[in-house]
């Protein structure tokens, strides 16, 4: 279970990113991030993977407090995580599989395992075939496909994924989107924050952000502020 209790976000010398922000996000739960830019959808998914600290108030997974992990804490913490942000490109001097394994090697997985797991996740978003093509021959959503492949390859409870289906076009889009959404009948939450009005309208669960503050929930038991 992921909780957030009357959390706020102030960056050094910046915006208010969050004010008050509370809600509860069950296992297994498929949850959609709406808002406009600059809501502060990004600044909520680094928080629950401990990569930004609450400035008050508390963000709590499966009942432990992220913002007081230490550095030895979190990268447990992490690993039960599959992390697609903006800012984790694939490399682009090693190919598609080799990128998949990455998470697998660092965790000291051995060679041949996370070869095997890593086209094993390849295949689940489609793109076993594209195992030893390099990143930049691939179109933007099959990039995007890999990065999911790479957030799953550790097996993680969680996913968070920010705006994975940016700059896509829409039969794109809907493949990443789709790709995403199997993970949730597999019983892995996943939050992924989006502008897509075509998901947004069928979505399960929307937690809708502006300004900061909770501006709209579809379900769910939220407490607003
Ligand atoms: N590292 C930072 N330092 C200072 N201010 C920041 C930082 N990151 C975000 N902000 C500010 O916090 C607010 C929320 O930003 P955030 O990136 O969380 O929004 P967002 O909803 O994800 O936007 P977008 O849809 O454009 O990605 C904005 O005002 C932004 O300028």
């Amino acid at each position: 279970m992921i909780e957030f209790h009357q959390v706020s976000k102030q960056y050094p010398g910046g915006n208010q990113a969050l004010a008050n922000v509370s809600f509860t996000i069950g296992d297994g739960e498929l949850v959609y991030l709406s808002g406009p830019s600059g809501a502060g959808k990004s600044t909520l998914l680094k928080m629950i993977a401990g990569v930004e600290k609450p400035s008050s108030g508390r963000v709590t997974v499966n009942g432990q407090d992220v913002g007081q992990l230490n550095s030895s804490g979190l990268p447990y913490l992490r690993r039960k995580m599959g992390l697609i942000f903006q800012d984790q490109r694939l490399l682009l001097d090693r190919d598609v599989l080799a990128n998949v394994m990455l998470p697998l090697l660092v965790t000291g997985t051995a060679r041949a395992e996370a070869d095997q797991r890593a086209r094993a996740a390849l295949d689940r978003v489609g793109l076993l075939n594209k195992a030893d093509a390099a990143p930049q021959s691939l179109s933007g959503g099959e990039q995007q496909r890999v990065a999911v492949a790479r957030a799953i390859v550790n097996r993680p409870r969680i996913i968070l994924a920010d705006e994975p289906t940016a700059n896509l076009d829409k039969a794109s889009a809907a493949r990443v989107m789709s790709a995403l959404q199997a993970f949730q009948s597999a019983g892995i939450t996943c939050i992924i924050a989006t502008h897509d009005e075509s998901v947004l309208a069928t979505a399960p669960r929307i937690i809708s952000i502006v300004g900061g503050r909770l501006a709209g929930l579809m379900s769910g038991k939220e407490i607003t502020a």
